[in-house]
Parts: C-alpha cells; structure tokens; sequence
C-alpha cells in the first residue's frame, strides 16, 4: 500500500474523507459545529423517522443539539446506561425494545450518538433490527472519531471475550463534531490517543515522527492538532477498510495491540481498564515481543514506550492474570485460526504484520517480563 505522504501544515476548518466502498461507501465528515447542522444527515437519512441512540452521560450534553440539526424529522430517542459493562445482549435488547414499541419499519435511520460503546451497540443493533436498517455514526469521543465510528464493525462483548458477537455492518455517513471533545474527561482522551499512535505504528512512519511532537498539544485540545490527528487516522484506517472490509487478510493489522489488550479487558472485568488503555498496553506488549523475536530494535521499543506513556496511558499490563489466564483469554481472539494464535507485530515503526510464528513459550516469556516490568 503506497505512503500517505507528508502531514499537511493546515487542515480546513471542515475535512471530508471518503471510505471507498462502492455502493456502501460513505463520508467522513470532521469538524466543529456539526450537531446541529442539518446539512450533515439530510443526504443520509433514509425515511422520515429518526431513533437515536445514546447514553446517560452523553445525552444530557448533545442531545438537544442533535435533535436540532435532526428538527426535519420525526425523532425518537433511547438512551442506555453507561460503560463498557452494559455492552452486552441485554442492553442490546433495550434498543430492540424501543424500536418495537414506537413501531419503527425499515424506513428507520438509527443514529448513534456517543463513544465507541454506543456506536457497536446502535450499529449493532442497526444490522440486526428487521434485518437491516440504515445508521448514522455520530461520535463524541475522540476514540469513537478515530477508529471505532469508521468500518462498520459493530457488536457486543461476552464474558469470555471482548466483541464475540456483532456483525459488519457500514454506516452511512460519520459525523464527527470535534468540539464534543472539550467535555471529554482527561482519562478518555487518552484513550483515544491509543488508536492513533497505532496508525502511526502500524503502516504510517510520517505520523508517528509527527505524534512525538504532538502529543502535549493533543492533550490540551488544541483544534488544528486535534482535526490533523482525526483525519489521519481516518485516512490509515478507510483505506484499509476499503481494501478488505470484512478482514479476510490486511485488515487484520489494526487489531495491533488488540491480542493483549483484549485479553486485559475481559480478565479484568470489562470497564476496569479502559479499551485504550488497553490498547496502549498492548501496543508496547506487541513491540516487546517483536524485539524478543529480532524484529524491531530496542530503540524503537523505547520510543513506543515513551510516546505511549506520554499519552497518559498505563505501559505495563495488569499482574493479576496468570499466565495460563492469559493465554486462556488469547485463545479466544477472532484472529485464532485453526487453534493456531495469530498475531499483530511489529518489523519497524510504520511496519505492521500479521504472523503466526510465535512460540507459546517466547509469548509467555514476554508476557511474564513485561508483567514484572523487566521486558
Ligand atoms: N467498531 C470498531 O471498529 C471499534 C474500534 C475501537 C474501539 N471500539 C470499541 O469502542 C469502545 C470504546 O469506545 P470509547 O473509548 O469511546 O468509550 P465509551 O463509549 O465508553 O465512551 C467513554 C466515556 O466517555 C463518555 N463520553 C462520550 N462522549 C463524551 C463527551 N463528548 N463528553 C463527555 N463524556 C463523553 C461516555 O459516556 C463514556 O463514559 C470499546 O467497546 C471498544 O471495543 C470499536
Ligand atoms: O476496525 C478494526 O478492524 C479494528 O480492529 C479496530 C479496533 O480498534 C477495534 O477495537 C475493533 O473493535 C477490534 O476488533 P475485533 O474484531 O478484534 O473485535
Ligand atoms: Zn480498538
């Protein structure tokens, strides 16, 4: 896949991205001030009915803006509780619920207005109801705006392990309203900070060098660092999404980090961690054990290391899990193939692969030392 070129110096105050899917592609739309521009949904809704999605933290600050850019249409509204915990069947089932007792046909556009949990949910629940409905991604988080709004991956977490149940499904445009953000709490944005330095890493060397620079302005939502950031990694992660929609091989590669930190999340108990602090994480466990097998030198593991630290984020994983529980946990990743563990790792910065070449002994070895914090 060619380079993305350089970072630009200016970003327009209002970025259209494009994921090129054919008949379900759709635009990205970054910028501040979206909410309530009706502009922004009159081309993607489909009907006249609206249900929106959203949560208790999140509604009581953009709802009403929303509903404001939503006014040429007739509005329903469910909002659920919040946390990863309530990503399950049964909050699912609320959506289900409200859609059925408001009576809403095909001719429903579900909006999702949130962070990255309910946009699976809504998504989710979009791809299921009556077999398909339209939605409209409107994320407020700045994880939600980088990664999990684009690429129609929806779905719920089980207890034995994170997003086991879902369904591709694309939504049919993306919103994202870079001024939600400035009530974002501190914790979350770093977060967020956890996907983009895996755009860096994963095929994006350019954007990386940029981020080390970057990271202070980031945390202090300065808006050109902030639009720059979002919409490149929307650009990383549209034209691998446009390249293989339902991960039959590259796609795969924006699961680095994942292994480990979805192996975190669900044996800690899901909302404990947060998915990008796992990321984080998992994203230095994942260069660690590059460096063991000889692929990626020392000094790249120390940069990754410092840049994820730098973005507020934890770099060692929890000591509470055994080993035998980490792999127990590992086993169940979407990427096992034939029993055999497949993994994302790191030949350089900006080099992602997948392999399945690892030996159990040198993953638990690596796992072992970076609990003790001696990788
Ligand atoms: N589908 C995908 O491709 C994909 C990609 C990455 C992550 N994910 C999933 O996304 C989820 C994580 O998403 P997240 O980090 O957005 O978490 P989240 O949805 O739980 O949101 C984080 C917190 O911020 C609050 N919040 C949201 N917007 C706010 C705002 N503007 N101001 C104040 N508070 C706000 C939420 O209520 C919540 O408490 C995980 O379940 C993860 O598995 C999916
Ligand atoms: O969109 C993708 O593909 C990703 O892998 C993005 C990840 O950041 C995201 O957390 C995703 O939900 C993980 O997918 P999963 O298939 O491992 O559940
Ligand atoms: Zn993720």
């Amino acid at each position: 896949m060619s380079a993305l070129g350089p970072i630009p110096a200016a970003v327009a105050e209002r970025q259209r991205l494009d994921v090129d899917l054919g008949e379900r592609g759709y635009p990205i739309v970054i910028g501040r001030g979206l909410l309530s521009d009706p502009d922004c949904y009159r081309p993607f809704v489909v009907g006249k009915r609206v249900m929106i999605v959203s949560n208790e933290t999140v509604a009581p600050l953009y709802l009403e803006a929303l509903r404001a850019g939503l006014a040429a249409f007739e509005i329903e509204q469910v909002i659920l509780p919040d946390g990863e915990c309530y990503k399950d069947l049964a909050t699912l089932n609320r959506i289900f619920d409200a859609l059925l007792e408001r009576r809403c046909g095909r001719d429903t556009t579900l909006i999702a207005l949130g962070g990255g949990v309910i946009g699976d949910m809504a998504g989710f629940a979009a791809a299921c109801y009556q077999r398909g409905v339209p939605f409209i991604q409107v994320p407020t988080t700045l994880l939600a705006q980088v990664d999990s709004s684009v690429g129609g991956k929806t779905g719920v977490n089980h207890p034995a392990g994170k997003n086991m149940i879902g369904a591709f499904h694309q939504p049919r445009a993306v919103i994202a309203d870079t001024a939600t953000l400035a009530t974002l709490p501190a914790r979350e944005l770093s977060a967020g900070l956890a996907e983009v330095v895996k755009y860096g890493l994963i095929a994006d060397r350019p954007f990386f060098d940029w981020l080390e620079d970057r990271v202070p302005a980031l945390r202090a939502l300065e808006p050109a660092a902030l639009a720059t950031a979002i919409a490149r990694s929307c650009q990383n992660k549209a034209r691998i999404v446009a390249a293989d929609e339902r991960e039959a091989g590259q796609r795969a590669l924006l699961n680095l980090g994942h292994s480990f930190g979805h192996a975190i999340e669900a044996g800690t108990g899901y909302g404990t961690w947060l998915h990008g602090e796992a990321v984080g994480t998992g994203l230095v466990m994942a260069a660690q054990l590059s460096a063991r097998l000889g692929w990626l030198e020392a000094t790249a593991v120390a940069r990754i290391r410092a840049l994820v630290a730098s973005c507020g984020l934890p770099t060692q994983p929890p000591t509470s899990l055994s080993s035998a529980r980490w792999l127990e946990l590992m086993a169940v990743d979407k990427k096992v193939q034939a029993g055999r563990l497949r993994l994302v790792l790191l030949k350089g910065i900006g080099e992602a692969v997948l392999t399945a070449d690892v030996d159990p002994a040198l993953l638990r070895a690596s796992i072992a030392s970076a609990q003790a914090g001696t990788e």
